[in-house]
């Protein structure tokens, strides 16, 4: 469990680790592939939810049952995409206490003395950012950013946003900034360059792109799929339990809306992906009936590619830094959750093993238990570096394929929706992307791309 309780005795959650189940029972299901419970996903979890700590023996029953089901689904292979990260604002208001990604909005305003080390990009910044990182052969560019005030879907939205009169409604017009960070649509547009894929828009943003209006989120989805939007990643998820949310980010869209917006993204034919943000004031019992919520959408919708566990990073943010959590999960609660992810979604075909947040060595181990898939190259990272994380901003390929290979396995490249795959052999280095619309075999790393262009003021 995730000390978070320990260190905040004024949380009292209602769910709580406890269940009918035995852990026996819930490990005989698993390896015999029975759908699990939330109780048996409590049990697995824990190791046993009547003792406390993980017991190191059942703990490797648990990681070597995911394992055997990971070989069972995906094989031998572990796939990696050759992408960019663009983050476009830090600007964000939302007061997430896990995130310090984020810097107030008022600090990008012209008037605004004082220093800023975050940053909004231009359309235009965006589009030159990926212009450059095609030519090192990216196949996809991820896009999340902060909830910047002048945001709006498109001139539409702005109408309304300039016309409303709602306090409940955040909109600060973009001549009040320094940068203007256009609107989302002009956004996606700039970053949908020669057929790039992109990434980009999380039910959060989604919600940010239709305040102060009636639209659907299906009408949302629409107009950015219009204007290049290929897939939606499946952050802002955290713990889609509502006592959880209350008490890290009481200002974000609830545990409903995000599946409602992830719905909508999937029924005007885009690609999801769903996280899980863990290891702060959550216990067992929160992951499990997280998880369950999870393997519901991916029964409605089938649109899910991949589920991405994320640990939190902790020592930079206000829940460390206000005493709420005394740290992040332990590695053993790691290779349980990425574990018991693979067990318990029984509909979702990959786990990402997430570099950034776990490391080199403890990625790779995450690969024999339950993961199949490495993240990606990345380029450029911002949300875990200012949380604290220490893991760096880029793989390249020789990295992947070394890595990959020491386990054992077969280093793939993919597509972000894990339809195209090549094959690498560590042999053939220097390696290099294949499936990226200007890739060409050559390695990334011969024109890494400028970071965040400079601060907003
Ligand atoms: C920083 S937000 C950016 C996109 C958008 N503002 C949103 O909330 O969806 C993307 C995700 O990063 C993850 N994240 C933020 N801070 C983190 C931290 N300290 N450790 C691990 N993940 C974090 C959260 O899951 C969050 O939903
Ligand atoms: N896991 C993290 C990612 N994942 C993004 C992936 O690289 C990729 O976009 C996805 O697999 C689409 O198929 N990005 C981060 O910035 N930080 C992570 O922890
Ligand atoms: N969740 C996104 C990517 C992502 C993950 C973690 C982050 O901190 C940022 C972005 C996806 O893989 O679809
Ligand atoms: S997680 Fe997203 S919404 Fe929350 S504060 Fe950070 S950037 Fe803003």
């Amino acid at each position: 469990m995730a000390d978070g309780l320990d260190a905040d005795p004024d949380l009292a959650f209602e769910h709580t680790p406890t269940s009918d189940q035995s852990f026996e029972n819930a490990l005989a299901k698993a390896r015999d592939g029975t759908r699990l419970t939330v109780d048996d996903a409590i049990e697995l979890l824990t190791t046993g939810s009547d003792d406390d700590g993980i017991d190191p023996q059942r703990k490797e029953q648990v990681l070597e049952a995911a394992d055997r089901r990971r070989a069972e689904v995906v094989g031998e292979e572990v796939t990696f995409v050759a992408n960019l990260n663009n983050n476009v604002t830090t600007a964000c208001d939302v007061g997430c206490l896990f995130c310090n990604f984020k810097d107030a909005a008022q600090r990008f305003e012209r008037d605004h003395d004082g220093e800023n080390d975050g940053f909004t990009k231009t359309p235009a910044q965006s589009r030159e950012i990926v212009d450059d990182a095609l030519d090192m052969g990216i196949y996809e560019v991820c896009s999340v950013s902060g909830l910047h005030p002048a945001f709006a879907l498109d001139d539409e939205h702005r109408g309304v946003l300039e016309t409303l009169d709602d306090p409940d409604v955040q909109y600060t017009p973009p001549e009040a900034y320094d940068v203007d960070p256009g609107t989302y649509v002009e956004q996606i547009d700039a970053m949908n360059v020669d057929g790039v894929h992109v990434h980009s828009m999380t039910p959060e943003e989604a919600y940010h792109a239709r305040r102060g209006t009636d639209w659907s989120y299906e009408e949302v989805y629409r107009r950015l799929r219009d204007a290049g939007l290929d897939s939606v990643p499946g952050t802002a998820a955290e713990i889609l339990v509502p006592e959880v949310r209350e008490a890290i980010c009481p200002g974000k869209i609830g545990a409903e809306e995000w599946l409602t917006a992830m719905e909508a993204a999937a029924n005007v034919g885009l690609d999801i992906t769903a996280t899980i943000m863990y290891g702060h004031v959550e216990n067992a019992a929160h992951r499990a009936v997280h998880l369950q919520r999870v393997r519901e959408l991916q029964d409605r919708t089938g649109a899910i590619t991949e589920f991405v566990p994320l640990s939190f990073i902790h020592p930079e943010t206000p829940l460390y830094r206000q005493g709420l959590v005394d740290g992040g999960a332990s590695d053993d609660e790691d290779e349980l959750m990425i574990a018991v992810s693979r067990l318990f979604l029984d509909n979702v075909e990959h786990i990402q093993s997430s570099w950034v947040k776990y490391g080199d060595e403890q990625g790779l181990k995450m690969l024999s238990c339950g993961a199949d898939d490495f993240m990606g190259t990345i380029l450029s990272e911002e949300i875990t570096k200012r949380a604290g994380g220490d893991y760096g901003e880029i793989r390249t390929f020789d990295q992947y394929a070394e890595m990959i290979e020491s386990i054992g396995r077969v280093p793939v490249e993919r597509s972000t929706d894990y339809r195209k795959r090549r094959k690498l052999d560590a042999d053939d280095a220097p390696l290099g992307p294949l499936l990226g619309p200007r890739a060409d075999g050559s390695p990334m790393l011969d024109g890494v791309p400028e970071q965040p262009p400079a601060a907003d003021d």
